[in-house]
């Protein structure tokens, strides 16, 4: 590994594709949201009516999608057999689905390998769960982005026109809960992160301390 590797985990809402973007573009590095990643899985799985409660039928056709993720901080581009979905990933059907999608081990060990290949010889900021823990748990820097469940609902809700807090604060418990109950618990901290809890601090601050932090290690 030459270039630096700064891994970005936590829950969602936590600030890690704000925070990951903001630092990748500060430095010149490249950026991978491997979250995009497992939604395009999932919108390919939907559209081929795949039956998501059967995971062995996931598993089954997780090889078939050609997904593409682009490394440019300032447009991070996905698409799935050459279709951009960067729209439809972001939709309640996926959004609803991909947990469980996730949770399938095919699917897990298919993306890990593309994450590990695109992250190559480094200069990248990658986002994710098991970033620090599965994927590059060599990477110099490790960062755990949390957020209280108040300001994570808060945040989602403010991008959302219709949503309450309520909603929102029961659709991220649920997320957490499935994201964290899976055999191999993608949701947890790797040995030597740095947890950063970003609920009284602004973008800016999260990215200043982010930079901060690149600066002590390297
Ligand atoms: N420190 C922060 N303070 C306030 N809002 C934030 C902060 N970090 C991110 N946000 C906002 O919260 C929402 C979720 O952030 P995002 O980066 O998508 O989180 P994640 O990738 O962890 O799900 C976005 O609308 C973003 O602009
Ligand atoms: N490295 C990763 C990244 C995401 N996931 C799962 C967990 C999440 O529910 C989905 C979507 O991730 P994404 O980062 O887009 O979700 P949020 O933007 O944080 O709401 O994928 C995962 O299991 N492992």
């Amino acid at each position: 590994m030459t270039g630096l590797v700064v891994a970005m985990d936590g829950p969602s809402g936590s600030g890690k594709s704000s925070a990951s973007r903001g630092v990748a573009k500060a430095l010149g590095l490249r950026y991978l949201d491997t979250g995009a990643m497992y939604r395009a899985m999932t919108w390919w799985m939907l559209e081929h009516g795949v039956d998501l409660a059967d995971a062995g039928a996931v598993a089954a056709r997780a090889a078939e999608p050609e997904i593409s993720s682009g490394t440019d901080p300032d447009s991070p581009a996905i698409h799935v057999d050459g279709v951009d979905v960067a729209g439809p990933i972001r939709g309640d059907a996926v959004t609803g689905a991909v947990s469980v999608v996730a949770a399938v081990p095919e699917v897990r060990a298919r993306l890990v390998a593309m994450q590990r290949q695109i992250i190559g010889d480094g200069g990248i900021v990658v986002e994710g769960r098991d970033i620090g823990t599965v994927v590059a748990p060599e990477a110099e820097l490790k960062i755990y982005l949390t957020a209280s469940a108040e300001a994570r609902a808060a945040r989602r809700n403010a991008e959302l026109a219709g949503s309450t807090m309520e909603a929102q604060q029961a659709a991220l418990a649920r997320r957490d809960r499935l994201d964290s109950t899976r055999r191999t618990d993608p949701l947890s901290m790797a040995d030597g992160a740095v947890e950063l809890d970003t609920t009284a601090l602004n973008l800016d601050e999260v990215i200043a301390e982010v930079l901060r932090l690149v600066k002590e290690r390297t």
